[in-house]
């Protein structure tokens, strides 16, 4: 509960709000009412008048005659942790795609509050079909709603269709996700990570979002790295929905790395709220390095200890002095490559668009070139009359790559198992 507050607190914060009091209180069942009791209505009238306060946020969700019974009484607005979660988003919104993602669901919030108001008050009116007065104003308002809201929805699907456009650019590299709780430090350790010259160099990823960087895991494998939205504990559903498209890149991503903080008392509740929303995504099942953040600011070392017992494939790290992340690159690395599949291919000089492909969706380890005659191959030391030059590729590739190396290649008998030594090549 105290913590639930202090998380509430650093959210108002964030929203540049003062917090000045904290009122608790339990209940067996909310008052349908005003979902705090009368009495501490009264107290936070008091309190509220004594402070001269501006705002009064609930860290649960109201119903909107709830907020309108208590702030009769209080003289001052009232928020609910969902309408404090979007006015944070929608001030920290700096892309046409995110901004257009926020409005989406403030509109979908104000919407689903007009409609509860409509039901009230047509019970109000005695039931089915009557038509109050104040009904004809909230359908009129929805139905503007409805509209901007289908205008939004049009314009993400074309932002949508240019990230895909944008994403096939990427056929072959491997792509990680940063996740985590907000703050947990995710956008610290991608700086930390990103090879900033690479970044400025690479002209093919300019286009990309600013927030998709190049990581360098080993002298020859680079992944594209994404930090995304960070999650929250009841992080609004709505927001959740419209920020599917830039949630996409985590369901997308080949790995995720998940970073935790670990001076944070409720890094565990954290941790479930991380796997919960990464259900919501459809992304819970991906390949995962946990990364324990914030180490260098950890006190407890009994803790440190127990972590390390009960998540022994877990990564500790510290993002801001940048403890642990040759581990966490070489982790990485071993997470990629767990189950690449290692191969053999034969492609002729005179097909270097096949040779690139080959390049593309995998990973070099040796390249050779011989001679062919007759299906057979030989050496390039015992040249062949009208033989035919051929490249000899030794890669690795992810499944997924694999399988459309496999698609292009395999008809023709040029692609190997890496142990195979006789090769054959059906040119
Ligand atoms: N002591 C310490 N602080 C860190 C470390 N990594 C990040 N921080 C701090 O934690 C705060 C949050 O870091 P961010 O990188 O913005 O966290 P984030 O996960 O991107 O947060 P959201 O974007 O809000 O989801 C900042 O004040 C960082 O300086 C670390 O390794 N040690
Ligand atoms: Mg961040």
């Amino acid at each position: 509960m105290r913590d639930h507050l202090n998380e509430l607190e650093h959210l108002a914060r964030t929203a540049g709000a003062d917090v000045t009091d904290r009122l608790t209180q339990s209940l067996n069942s909310p008052s349908p009412a005003t979902f705090i009791g009368s009495g501490k209505v009264k107290e936070l009238a008091r309190l509220t008048k004594e402070r001269d306060s501006d705002l009064v946020i609930s860290d649960d969700e109201l119903s909107p005659v709830q907020v309108k019974n208590i702030e009769k009484k209080i003289d001052c607005k009232l928020l609910d942790r969902t309408g404090l979660i979007l006015d944070i988003f929608a001030s920290r919104a700096q892309t046409r795609a995110a901004k257009t993602q926020v409005e989406l669901a403030q509109l979908g919030y104000l919407r689903s509050r007009l409609t509860r108001r409509w039901t009230h008050l047509s019970r109000q009116e005695g039931g089915i079909g009557t038509k109050g007065p104040g009904e004809k104003q909230i359908e009129m308002d929805r139905r503007i709603i409805d509209k901007r809201m289908a205008k939004l929805r049009e314009k993400l699907d074309e932002i949508d269709r240019q990230r895909t456009t944008q994403r096939k650019g990427r056929e072959g590299y491997t792509t990680a996700s940063l996740v985590g709780y907000t703050n947990a430090g995710k956008s610290t350790l991608l700086n930390a990570l990103a090879d900033e010259d690479l970044e400025a160099e690479d002209r093919l990823f300019a286009t990309l979002d600013a927030t998709t960087r190049t990581v360098e895991l080993d002298s020859n494998k680079e992944v594209l790295m994404s930090d995304t939205v960070g999650f929250i504990r009841k992080l609004p559903h709505r927001l959740i929905e419209s920020f599917r498209s830039t949630l996409d890149e985590v369901r997308e991503s080949d790995v995720l790395i998940h970073v935790v903080d670990v001076t944070h008392p409720n890094y565990e509740e954290q941790m479930r709220v991380v796997a919960e929303t990464l259900g919501e995504l459809e992304a819970r099942d991906k390949p995962t390095l946990v990364v324990f953040n914030k180490i260098d600011a950890m006190e407890d070392r009994t803790l440190l200890r127990r972590l390390r017992r009960n998540h022994p494939d877990a990564v500790f790290a510290s993002a801001l002095r940048g403890i642990g992340l040759e581990t966490l690159k070489e982790d990485l690395l071993d997470l990629i490559e767990q189950d690449y599949v290692e191969r053999v291919a034969y492609i002729p000089v005179s097909e270097p668009e096949v040779i690139a492909q080959v390049h593309r969706l995998g990973d070099v380890i040796e390249e050779s070139y011989e001679y062919a005659e007759n299906g057979g191959l030989e050496s390039l030391n015992g040249e062949v009359e009208g033989a035919q030059a051929v490249a000899r590729i030794h890669f690795r590739a992810a499944p997924r790559n694999d399988a459309r190396l496999q698609e292009a290649l395999d008809p023709r008998g040029a692609l190997r198992p890496a142990e195979t030594e006789e090769p054959v090549l059906n040119a």
